[in-house]
């Protein structure tokens, strides 16, 4: 399970997470929501280690990524923004050289399998500097990958990708669910949110404002964006009012 406890993080006066608690279970698909800025990535970057909290923790598998960054990352399958790929050296040698640091026994055939699967064959061997954004996307979804984690944890996947291989990642997403992964992923693309996932997380201005499953989210509406709209303007009205309100009194 990973499981968010009273994660806050602030950016000078900007509460980038401000006291974010749900979880995702194994063998489902969480997706989180929020419109630009709402604090997305800081959560996942802050689940990935990378960033600390100024307070709370997350547990992946019952390990504290605050008390033992390693252990948990151990665990976890990333994609995040920054891609952090190695311009100088093949799409092959960069998955290569991540799957020997997580101590993938056999790097060479565990390679070749994530490089079939995402179908990278024709640009396995180049030189990654000068890929599109969908080719480094690729390289980067095979490094999450390739060590086959039970915690796959991606930030905007189908960014630039195009549409057979966003296809082929809803097919792999839905297959490691199967195999019991623990998936938790953004988005803005609501078709895919909805195609996707058994529980949805929404976070607006640093907090979560929903968590649940999409049809207690939609309610009366007919698609995931019509209800995404009303209830993030709902939600935004509210906030404004507390907010006048605490300063009146
Ligand atoms: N390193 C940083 N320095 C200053 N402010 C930051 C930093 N990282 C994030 N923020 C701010 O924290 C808030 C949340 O940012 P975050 O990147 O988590 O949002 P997001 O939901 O992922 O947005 P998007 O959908 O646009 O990617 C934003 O207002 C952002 O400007």
């Amino acid at each position: 399970m990973i499981e968010f406890k009273k994660v806050c993080k602030s950016f000078a006066d900007k509460h980038a997470n401000n006291n974010i608690e749900f979880r995702c279970l194994p063998g489902t698909i969480t997706g989180l929501l929020g419109v630009n800025g709402a604090g997305k990535s800081t959560a996942l970057k802050i689940l990935s280690g990378l960033i600390k909290p100024d307070a709370g923790d997350v547990h992946v598998n019952g390990i504290s990524v605050g008390e033992q960054p390693r252990k948990a990352q151990a665990q976890l399958g990333l994609l995040l923004t920054s891609q952090g790929l190695y311009p100088h050296l093949s799409a092959r040698e960069n998955i290569e050289f991540y799957a020997a640091m997580q101590g993938v026994k056999n790097v060479a055939r565990a390679t070749s399998e994530v490089i079939e699967t995402l179908q990278m064959q024709e640009i396995a061997e180049r030189k990654v500097a000068g890929f599109s954004t969908g080719e480094s996307m690729k390289v980067s979804l095979a490094r999450a990958l390739v060590h086959k984690p039970k915690y796959l944890v991606l930030d905007e996947p189908s960014r630039g990708l195009d549409v057979l291989a966003i296809a082929a990642l809803r097919e792999l997403l839905l297959d490691l669910k199967q195999q019991g992964c623990c998936i938790l992923f953004s988005s803005h693309v609501m078709q895919e949110i909805d195609i996707l996932c058994d529980q949805l997380v929404v976070i607006d201005d640093g907090q979560v404002c929903f968590q649940g499953n999409l049809d207690s989210f939609k309610q009366e509406h007919t698609t995931l964006e019509k209800s995404f709209i009303h209830r993030i303007s709902n939600y935004k009205q509210q906030i404004t009012k507390d907010r006048v309100k605490g300063a009146s009194c």
